[in-house]
């Protein structure tokens, strides 16, 4: 288990916690009310800072139950929290519903922070890529959605 340290920005805010033991993703809480028409996006605080440990990242994933009732993803799904990174981490929301405004309170759970190792790359430039069963295959070269027809 990595020790992350934690500022609290808000005192009132809780720290980010996990639902349940098995859990990979800790959860996160607005810092303020937020109000999205639909297709709107904002970038919503969550009242802490973090330091992670060298040769780790955070990656700031939406929650399934805001996006299967109302919409309410990340527009840059996961985001990135870097090591270094010292800022309140921020989250931004977008609501996908083509109807339905959607308001979020301060201290409603928003997203959920997973926290994982991760290796740096040494990028070795080459003239020609080693050879592989997929070669440049990719995009939906393995076939289309079954029955679907447009
Ligand atoms: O959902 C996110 C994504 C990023 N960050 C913070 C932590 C991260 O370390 C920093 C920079 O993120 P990223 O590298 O994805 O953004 P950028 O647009 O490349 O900004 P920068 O030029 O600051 O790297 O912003 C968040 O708080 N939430
Ligand atoms: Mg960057």
């Amino acid at each position: 288990m990595t020790e992350v340290l934690i500022q609290r920005l808000d005192p009132e805010l809780p720290l980010p916690s996990y639902a349940h033991p098995g859990d990979a993703g800790a959860d996160l809480v607005a810092s303020h009310d937020v109000t999205l028409k639909p297709g709107e996006r904002q970038l919503v605080g969550t009242g802490i800072a973090i330091a992670l440990q060298d040769g780790y990242a955070a990656f700031v994933h939406p929650r399934s139950g805001l996006a299967a009732k109302h919409g309410v993803s990340i527009v840059n799904a996961p985001g990135t929290v870097d090591a270094g990174y010292r800022g309140e981490i921020k989250v931004c929301l977008v609501n996908h519903d083509p109807h339905a405004e959607v308001t979020l309170r301060r201290g409603d759970r928003i997203a959920q922070l997973v926290v994982q190792r991760v290796e740096k790359a040494r990028f070795v430039e080459v003239t020609t890529l080693p050879g592989s069963a997929r070669g440049t295959g990719g995009h939906g070269s393995t076939g289309g959605f079954g029955d679907v027809t447009r």
